[in-house]
């Protein structure tokens, strides 16, 4: 194995996952793209944040990363292993937190703890994760009878367990409270600290944008937009924006921005926000104008994750095979 590959905990290139949906009355064989040729790499100590609306084939992905489901087409390699063929292998290696759960729910917090540490070769003590993650008074209750933010902090304490070489955290924090939330990013930049590779996805652009190195934003099963939160921002516009009844300025004083009128506001999107602010202020001062609800907005994740959302090719592709 070459250093870069030695680097790269996780290699992703032209995944492609498919369900099978049923038979077309004419008894063909239909099929849905939820992965439709996805590349991408998680390098040692660093956090991979995987954005996307909904069914843009997040899990798909991630499940496939796991070895919990095989690719259609292209190749994925874990740790320098294929994932489902090196899962022995590679398997205490890794850490996950995956939407589908699996911890029996007749067993108490100790007794999953205990049982989940002996597939580990050198787990942590259990105590000490149970209280980072704030559950060490719960260790006799049963799995079923935490809340759900309780059992979530569990998931992420037990897959914290064995220091993993790589954790895949799918919606880690989803139901916990904005405390428990910051306790789990704070010990997941401990492990990334130490050399750790994270795959995390993520509907919280404040939790992409705090933990995440580098992210990609998936869309209709394909990465729309990828590299560092500020390379993805660069592509998008800002926008300054004011109530419709005062009006537009000329497009020619605004040069190339972009003006969008509705029933409610005038729109500016344009990428030098300061000098385009400062123009349209200008006009308003010389036509005694008061904008109503003036904002001007710098573009940001979220503007780069709206501008995806509402690209074209909503939904992933049926095909009859
Ligand atoms: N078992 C399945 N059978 C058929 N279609 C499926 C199956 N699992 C997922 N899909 C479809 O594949 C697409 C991608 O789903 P996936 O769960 O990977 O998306 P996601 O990005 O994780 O979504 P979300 O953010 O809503 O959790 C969706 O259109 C979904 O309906």
């Amino acid at each position: 194995m070459d250093s870069t590959r030695e680097e790269l905990a996780v290699e992703v290139a032209d995944l492609e996952r498919r369900y099978r949906l049923g038979r077309a009355p004419n008894g063909t064989a239909r099929w849905t793209t939820a992965v439709a040729g996805v590349s991408f790499t998680v390098r040692r100590g660093e956090v991979f944040g995987l954005l996307g609306t909904n069914g843009a084939g997040k899990t798909s992905t991630i499940d496939v990363v796991a070895g919990l489901a095989r690719a259609d087409a292209g190749t994925v390699r874990v740790l320098g292993e294929d994932p489902v063929r090196g899962r022995r292998t590679i398997r205490p290696r890794i850490g996950t937190v995956l939407q589908s759960g699996g911890l029996p729910g007749g067993l108490t917090v100790a007794e999953a703890g205990a049982m989940w540490a002996g597939t580990l070769t050198a787990p942590r003590p259990l105590t000490d994760i149970l209280q980072v993650v704030g559950l060490t008074h719960r260790l006799d209750v049963a799995v079923a009878s935490l809340s759900g933010g309780e059992r979530r902090r569990l998931d992420v304490g037990l897959a914290l367990l064995g220091e993993p070489d790589l954790l895949l955290l799918d919606e880690p924090t989803t139901g916990l409270d904005a405390e428990s939330r910051r306790r789990i990013w704070d010990l997941i930049r401990g492990l990334v600290a130490t050399g750790t590779a994270v795959l995390l996805t993520t509907h919280h652009l404040e939790e992409a944008e705090e933990l995440s190195d580098r992210l990609a934003i998936m869309h209709a099963g394909r990465i729309a937009a990828e590299g560092t939160v500020a390379e993805i921002v660069a592509d998008h516009d800002a926008e300054i924006r004011w109530g419709v009844s005062a009006g537009a300025p000329p497009p020619e004083l605004l040069g190339h921005d972009c003006v969008a009128v509705d029933d409610r506001h005038v729109t500016v999107r344009t990428t030098t926000l300061q000098r385009s602010l400062s123009t349209v202020l200008t006009w308003a001062a010389a036509q005694d104008l008061v904008l109503p609800e003036l904002r001007a907005t710098p573009a940001s994740l979220e503007t780069a994750f709206l501008d995806v959302a509402r690209s074209e090719n909503e939904n992933p592709m049926e095909v009859a095979a």
